[in-house]
């Protein structure tokens, strides 16, 4: 992984809600991490720990509170609204939503929705070459140029989600961060949209940040994963390495909830509970430490040692 280029470098990014008022949130507590470029990373964590946070803030729907987002030699975090730089980073990260029934405007039609960007950004030379761009969109996430004229709610709600991808590849980003983006469709739809997603990453060479709360089909699309949780990283490895060597309470936690095929399997295994209150009612401090190459947990000083003697007879040949 080392010898990858880095696409975005975050550091101590911070985002409060509401600060100093009495419903103030903390929804990211201090992450950084680098998003690889062509990678897809995933992240992970329970409703609340802060992915949609993080994925909005990436982007600068939110501005952050502090923190550093490097993205081609530029903080992402100091750009002005409406500034030059600020559209030309709006052209080149594109978010994917959860919901393709609330994110798609009913009145208008799917060309014009997919259109959007094209136009806010000048990219067709005229009303031809922007029907064409259109069709070619259209083509890339398998639906047809005949579609073009229909509204949203002719389409089903994978079509749909797959008109959020068109509406999103409109621009040619060249990251993308897709917020839950097959959670709200039916389970026999979803692997479609990861494989749609996946091949377009191929074709397009691509970066992708996948949120999702669930850990299963994240597995499938991803490379590495980053498990959050309060706000936090908790520990962030290759796919594998946090399915087959987690190391972190949290994310074995985590993995204890997701159900096993296996029926006597599934009654005689136990669910790992962890707290991050309790856990840090110690007061260390903690940051996210690489214990193995590529292997990052969070976890202060003194368990440092204890995280890489894990890491190291996970690997120790059987
Ligand atoms: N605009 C906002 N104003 C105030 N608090 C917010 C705002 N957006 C999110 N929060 C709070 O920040 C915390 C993190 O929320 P966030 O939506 O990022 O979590 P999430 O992991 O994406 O959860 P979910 O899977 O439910 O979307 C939550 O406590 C949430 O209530």
């Amino acid at each position: 992984m080392s010898d990858k280029e880095v696409l975005m470098s975050i550091r101590n990014l911070v985002q409060t809600f509401n600060p100093g008022k009495r419903n103030e949130v903390r929804a990211i507590q201090d992450i950084s991490f680098d998003i690889y470029k062509g990678e897809t990373l995933g992240l992970v964590g329970e409703s609340g720990s802060g992915k949609t946070t993080t994925g909005r803030s990436l982007i600068r729907l939110y501005q952050p509170t502090s923190g550093s987002i490097m993205y081609s030699g530029q903080d992402i975090a100091k750009l002005k609204h409406g500034s030059k730089d600020m559209l030309s980073f709006r052209r080149k990260a594109q978010m994917i939503f959860q919901d393709p029934y609330a994110s798609l405007d009913p009145r208008m039609k799917v060309k014009d929705i997919i259109a959007e960007g094209i136009d806010v950004h000048h990219l067709a030379k005229d009303d031809a070459d922007r029907d064409r761009q259109v069709a070619e969109l259209l083509s890339e996430v398998g639906l047809n140029a005949s579609h073009a004229t229909r509204y949203p709610h002719e389409f089903s709600g994978g079509q749909r989600q797959r008109i959020g991808i068109a509406r999103a590849l409109a621009v040619q980003p060249e990251f993308i961060i897709a917020d839950e983006p097959i959670s709200a469709l039916d389970v026999s739809i979803q692997a479609q949209v990861v494989n749609l997603l996946k091949d377009i990453q191929d074709r397009q060479g691509l970066t992708y940040l996948f949120i999702a709360h669930d850990l299963s089909m994240v597995k499938y699309i991803s490379d590495r994963i980053a498990v959050m949780h309060y706000g936090r990283l908790v520990e962030l490895a290759s796919a594998d390495e946090v399915y087959n060597h987690p190391l972190h309470p949290y994310t074995k936690s985590l993995l204890s909830a997701i159900p096993v095929p296996d029926p006597s399997l599934e009654r005689r295994r136990e669910p790992i509970a962890y707290s991050a209150k309790e856990a840090e009612e110690d007061g260390k401090e903690r940051d996210l430490i690489e214990v193995y190459p590529g292997h990052f947990v969070f976890a202060a000083a003194d368990e440092v040692e204890a995280y890489k003697k894990a890491a190291e007879a996970n690997h120790q040949p059987a």
